[in-house]
């Protein structure tokens, strides 16, 4: 059965009570060998809250799981103060989220599991702690040595993959180069390729008003994302665009593509969020391993309320046996 590394996230949102959710859910056991790696008293009060009934059982490596009805096993990483304050950015806590996903690359990369699965995060608490990374993706990037990576979500009607991610707006449109854009565009198709997909059908979304309306609003649309389309298909890719930003998701969503290149962080991000957070799964394209995560995030409002909803937790490890399966398969 598929091995998941689950990172607890960051102690003070809503990742340790989603975990203990999704592990007392009978369905899940089923479906993969998952284990917890993060802060193994902050598991265990979570659980006792959030997941009576559910036994934490400490382990000290991966080779020590057992998949086990009832039971959620943790590898112990991290120090946390028994009394973190939950719903406020933690130095403490960005560290000790660190420190779990670390560990779990480290044992992605050495074979240990399959896949890792990532509980959110709070990209504060993480700087708050000095990490150098402003979220998941890049650290997962430059930790696996991996330098044509980009952040792809999913959800059962739509997919888009990202030409920029974590930066401010300015930096998005300084960031946009026509290699940028075919080197994204040529993920996105091996990406679907490994998911079974022969002949993947892309849509680049543009970047301006109507994809530009023939160059009257912005000159990217003409001379960036164009050519790469243009460099893309020459090399034998399904691709197309540049399509206005504002109706492409709608096309894709009634079957006329398989994936949406969008431009930055919200042009894909809010339609994916709009069908649902509860199905849509984060993926990081272009790893050595799979990673998946929740589309939402630490959610602080509503931490340590009971109110969190396990659904993206568990679509997002349901998509890490999936797509380890998948790879393995080819
Ligand atoms: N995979 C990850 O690590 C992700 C981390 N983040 C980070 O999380 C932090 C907070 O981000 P926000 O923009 O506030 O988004 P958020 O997703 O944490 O919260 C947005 C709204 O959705 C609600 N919500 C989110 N998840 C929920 C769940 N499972 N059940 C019930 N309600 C839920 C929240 O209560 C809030 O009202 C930021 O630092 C952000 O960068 C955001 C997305 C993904
Ligand atoms: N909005 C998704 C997000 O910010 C998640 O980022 P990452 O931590 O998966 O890189």
């Amino acid at each position: 059965m598929t091995t998941v590394a689950v990172t607890l996230g960051d102690a003070a949102g809503i990742g340790p009570e989603i975990v203990v959710k999704a592990f007392a859910d009978p369905a899940i056991n089923p479906v993969c060998s998952a284990f917890v790696v993060g802060h193994a008293a902050t598991l265990e009060r979570a659980a006792q809250r959030f997941a009576p009934g559910l036994q934490v059982r400490r382990i000290t490596h991966a080779a020590q799981h057992r998949t086990a009805a009832g039971v959620v096993d943790v590898l112990d990483v991290g120090e946390l103060p028994d009394d973190l304050p939950m719903g406020q950015v933690s130095a403490l806590a960005g560290q000790a989220a660190f420190e779990a996903i670390d560990c779990a690359i480290g044992m992605a990369l050495r074979g240990e599991v399959a896949a890792i699965c990532t509980a959110p995060i709070h990209k504060e608490a993480l700087a708050a702690a000095g990490v150098p990374y402003p979220g998941h993706t890049e650290m997962l990037a430059e930790r696996t040595g991996s330098t044509d990576t980009a952040m792809m979500l999913v959800n059962p009607q739509l997919r888009t993959i990202l030409v920029t991610v974590h930066c401010a707006m300015r930096q998005a449109l300084e960031l946009l180069t026509v290699e940028r854009e075919l080197r994204i565009i040529l993920l996105a198709h091996r990406s679907l390729q490994a998911m079974g997909m022969a002949q993947p059908r892309i849509a680049v979304a543009g970047l301006n008003p109507h994809a530009g309306e023939g160059g009257l609003f912005g000159s990217e649309d003409l001379q960036i994302i164009a050519p790469a389309i243009a460099q893309a298909r020459a090399m034998g890719v399904d691709a197309s665009g540049p399509h206005p930003g504002d109706t492409v998701f709608m096309q894709a969503r009634r079957g006329r593509y398989d994936i949406v290149v969008a431009q930055y962080h919200d042009q894909g991000l809010i339609p994916i969020k709009l069908l649902g957070v509860e199905d849509g799964v984060n993926v990081t394209a272009g790893l050595p391993f799979v990673r998946t995560s929740p589309d939402h995030g630490t959610a602080f409002d509503i931490a340590g309320q009971g109110i969190a909803d396990a659904s993206s937790l568990k679509t997002a490890l349901r998509a890490a046996v999936q797509l380890s399966q998948g790879a393995a398969a080819r």
